[in-house]
């Protein structure tokens, strides 16, 4: 891997998505920097278009924004109550997404967590709740009813369940809005979400889905109002999902952009956390300045290894599909 690609390992303040370290790599190209950071348990055909996005990045190719700045919503772990409560205040956001149905917790734990970020945005904030798709249909019917109760009222719900025919079914039976999100970015079509009618938004993550001029084709397609969120990245990562939420002719929700408060330590000294609730829109991607100063965010030899085998075999399976080699726009 030459000296122009670097492996990248953040501490992070809390345990989110299962995980407590975030690893993945960045590029120099000649627009900016990519960052390339598919989450470990991907396998090989579905981070490719994650590299197609890192790509764009360091191209500086990104389309024109239509805004200066992005609202972006505070993200609430599946935290007690009391720390729920400290995220929120401190965001400086009028929308918090709050993580329900965290495997080992109770309805209970959620309906404390809801309420407390209830408590702390005021009666004119707005709660959603993202499930990950880890309810049943009945289990969604019964938890949304009694969690729409404890947000007094729900922005939406994202992910209630698996698959699109279950996200459909539920649609049908609550009152509340209901958002895709694996359902669009791991499915093999994510407009059968729009042919079942099974959600009202539709979320847009840039780096699953190949970037910003990919997700806008998705967001002219799918026919649903869209919502940007994160994939965890660090700021260099996040210039892009505050890019595709600049061009997105239509922004109706507050943006899940703001989780780079969640990393200890990140790879740009000017980190994108949200000031007064929004993000500025940059031109390009932010470099990595801090990676040179602070040898310690870097990843250790074995999995800079990891890293490149990893890149190695998703090129590998790029050839293999469409005889392309090379990361686009910048060569080996
Ligand atoms: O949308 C947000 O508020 C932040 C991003 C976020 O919630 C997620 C990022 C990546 C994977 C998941 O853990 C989660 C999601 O499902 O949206
Ligand atoms: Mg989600």
């Amino acid at each position: 891997m030459t000296d122009q690609v670097h492996v990248f390992a953040l501490p992070m303040t809390t345990r989110f998505r299962g995980i407590t370290e975030r690893e993945g790599l960045v590029f120099a190209g000649t627009g900016g920097w990519g960052e390339w950071s598919p989450f470990l348990d991907y396998d090989t055909p579905e981070i490719e278009p994650w590299l197609r996005c890192a790509e764009e990045a360091a191209a500086g190719d990104w389309p024109a924004p239509v805004r200066e700045s992005v609202p972006v919503n505070a993200t609430v772990p599946a935290v007690g109550p009391e720390r729920a409560h400290e995220i929120v205040s401190r965001s400086g956001c009028a929308t918090a997404k709050v993580k329900v149905a965290d495997p080992g917790q109770s309805l209970a734990d959620d309906i404390a967590r809801v309420e407390a970020v209830r408590d702390a945005l005021g009666p004119t904030g707005r709660v959603r709740i993202d499930v990950n798709g880890l309810w049943t249909v009945d289990e969604a019917l019964a938890a949304i009813k009694v969690l729409d109760r404890a947000a007094g009222g729900l922005e939406y719900v994202e992910q209630p369940c698996l698959t699109v025919e279950e996200l459909a079914e539920v649609r049908r039976k609550v009152n509340v809005p209901i958002a895709a999100d694996e359902s669009i970015r791991r499915a093999a079509d994510p407009y059968r979400v729009r042919d079942l009618e099974a959600a009202d938004v539709a979320v847009l993550k840039v780096q699953p889905l190949g970037g910003v001029r990919a997700c806008l084709r998705i967001a002219e397609d799918i026919e649903l109002p869209c919502v940007v969120s994160s994939a965890l990245e660090t700021s260099v990562g996040m210039a892009a999902g505050i890019a595709l939420a600049a061009a997105l002719p239509e922004l109706p929700y507050a943006c899940g952009l703001g989780t780079v408060s969640m990393f200890h330590e990140d790879l740009v000294v000017t980190s994108l956390l949200p000031s007064g609730g929004v993000l500025p829109v940059l031109g390009a991607s932010p470099a990595p300045e801090r990676l040179e100063t602070d040898p310690a965010l870097r990843a250790t030899p074995e999995r800079a290894a990891f890293w490149s085998k990893r890149l190695a075999d998703v090129l590998a399976y790029r050839q293999n599909q469409n005889g392309e080699r090379n990361i686009r726009g910048y060569g080996n």
